[in-house]
């Protein structure tokens, strides 16, 4: 087993800082960048963004639809690119939301195995059918050393709508983050009562060697974070940056100084390619007004 995705997770930020970049190939973009909407317009479009940024960035996010979209071929440019990316010293974050009935989730989570075609550091999962249904997810983590992070307060507009509705006296979005909080507590199951806050009060919840494997997705583009994200023990994968109108201010305003952040940026950094340092620019851009 791979060390615990949530200390590689900090080894790799305090070496390279917290900056995600996601690979999204829109048709747009590969048309911007004088590439086919093929799958050998993805592949050069992957071996340019893998080549310019993986050993620079922590984190590297492909967005698996727009791989899926091309078929197998494409799914086959999906491989090649995560695994040299990983190579080269990326952690790999698989956004593909996976989020099923748990038979269907241990197929889904497979992709943390080391064995599989596809392997990658973690995966972005949905909680829609509920958090035990991501159980299998969760052991299979815990058994390869990947990490999660579950949909908590997304980054659109909408999301509010079913997120913030109440169950019971705490939202959907807070049920999410208590339960990523207990995956987080050695021994805690599903059902069981929420851990003690004041037992895990904020351990992990910054960059260390104690960073839990389980985080959670809430949007920089939040007016207000109306999640309590305290004692969580694991990373906030935060989207929403740049094109779709969040700032490092925003990252500021909404969870302060010192929280294990790993703020993700797609188009902003890559609409500046196909240019290898013109990608490492707007990336270096991004993690410099991060760090200010
Ligand atoms: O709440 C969420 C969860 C995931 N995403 C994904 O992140 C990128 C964002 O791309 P940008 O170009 O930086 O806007 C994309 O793959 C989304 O599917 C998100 O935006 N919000």
């Amino acid at each position: 087993m791979s060390a615990p995705f949530g200390q590689r997770l900090a080894d790799a930020v305090a070496a390279r800082g917290p900056l995600c970049v996601g690979l999204d190939p829109h048709a747009g973009l590969l048309e911007r960048w004088g590439l086919p909407d093929s799958p050998d317009g993805l592949a050069r479009f992957t071996d340019a963004v893998v080549g310019a940024l993986a050993g620079e960035v922590a984190v590297l996010k492909p967005q698996s639809a727009f791989y899926e979209r091309h078929g197998s071929r494409g799914v086959a440019v999906l491989e090649d690119g995560v695994a040299r990316a990983r190579a080269a010293g990326a952690l790999v974050l698989l956004d593909a939301k996976r989020g099923d009935i748990g038979s269907t989730m241990d197929a889904y989570a497979d992709v943390l195995r080391p064995e599989h075609p596809c392997a990658v550091d973690a995966l972005t999962v949905s909680p829609y059918l509920g958090p035990g249904a991501l159980q299998p997810a969760v052991d299979t983590a815990r058994l390869t050393g990947g990490g999660l992070f579950v949909l908590a307060r997304t980054s659109n507009p909408d999301a509010g709508a079913l997120q913030s509705a109440a169950v019971g006296a705490r939202s959907v979005a807070q049920v999410v983050v208590d339960t990523v909080r207990g995956w987080n507590t050695p021994g805690w199951v599903v059902g069981d009562p929420l851990p003690d806050l004041g037992a895990v009060q904020d351990l992990g919840s910054r960059w260390g060697a104690a960073t839990g494997s389980f985080g959670v997705v809430v949007g920089a583009t939040l007016r207000d974070l109306d999640v309590d994200l305290d004692g969580l023990g694991g990373p906030v994968l935060a989207p929403g940056l740049g094109a779709q109108g969040g700032t490092p201010a925003d990252l500021r305003r909404l969870f302060g100084a010192g929280r294990a952040v790993v703020p993700t940026v797609s188009r902003d950094v890559l609409t500046a390619g196909p240019d290898p340092a013109a990608l490492r620019a707007a990336a270096a851009r991004w993690a410099g007004e991060l760090a200010a």
